[in-house]
């Protein structure tokens, strides 16, 4: 049975469901916390830390940028040298403490974005996930403009930032991602995803999974992420 990819209303659904303490009974710092573990995972799997040792980070307003800052930390811990461009930070305790993990670690956090980008090897694609919706705003258009300049290669998370989350890259004003890791199920805007794609979120209960008819694959192992293209 192929694996379902899901719209947009279906991904807020599930999100929805897992932090209902009357459902799933899931904080969104645990499920943040195995999202950003899952595509630090998968990076080190698809991008050698010999040869990727730079990551810059791209971190957007919402959780998916809170996935992006978790991957970052982990990224330290498994010998890479990210640093992070966050230009719209959030103003609440878990953003605020992924932060301070961060500055504990020694990872630079840096406003400028030309000039970081003349220092990385990988971009981690953390700007916006399942909730993007319209045309792109500022400050993030010209982020988006100046990453598609770019010759870096790409991995995004969940969704490639500027993609609809359903129709995909038809304006071409999203990002030219190499590698995706889509989180929980793939969005139908991936469906002619064309690179590397993984999927990490190894958190859904199979109940939960069987009833929605999501067909996940069997992740190897203890791994938090598994290949699925
Ligand atoms: N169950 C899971 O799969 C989990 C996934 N996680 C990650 O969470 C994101 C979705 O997070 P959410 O906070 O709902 O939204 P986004 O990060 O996609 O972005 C919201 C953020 O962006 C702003 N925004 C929306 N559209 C635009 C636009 N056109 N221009 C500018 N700004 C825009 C909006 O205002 C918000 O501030 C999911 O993809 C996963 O990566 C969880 O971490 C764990 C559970
Ligand atoms: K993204």
């Amino acid at each position: 049975m192929a694996l379902k990819f899901i719209g947009q209303a279906l991904a807020q659904q599930i999100d929805a469901e897992l932090m209902n303490p009357a459902v799933g009974g899931f904080s969104i710092d645990q499920l943040m916390e195995l999202a950003g573990l899952s595509v630090a995972q998968a990076i080190y799997k698809q991008y050698d830390r010999k040869t990727f040792p730079r990551v810059l980070v791209v971190a957007g307003p919402g959780n998916n940028g809170g996935d992006g800052l978790v991957a970052a930390r982990h990224l330290v811990h498994f010998g890479y040298r990210p640093t992070i461009h966050y230009p719209k930070p959030t103003n609440k305790d878990l953003y605020k403490n992924l932060q301070t993990q961060l500055h504990n670690l020694k990872v630079p956090f840096t406003d400028n974005l030309p000039d970081a980008l003349a220092k990385t090897d990988l971009i981690l694609d953390a700007i916006f996930g399942f909730s993007f919706s319209g045309e792109i705003r500022p400050p993030f258009d010209s982020v988006i403009k100046t990453l598609k300049q770019s010759k870096i290669p790409i991995a995004s998370i969940d969704i490639p930032s500027g993609w609809d989350v359903e129709k995909g890259n038809a304006s071409d004003l999203g990002l030219n991602a190499e590698t995706l890791i889509s989180l929980t199920a793939p969005k139908e805007g991936a469906k002619n995803f064309k690179g590397h794609h993984w999927l990490g979120g190894r958190f859904v209960p199979p109940e939960t999974a069987e009833k929605l008819g999501l067909n996940l694959p069997e992740f190897p192992d203890t791994d938090q992420c598994v290949k699925i293209a």
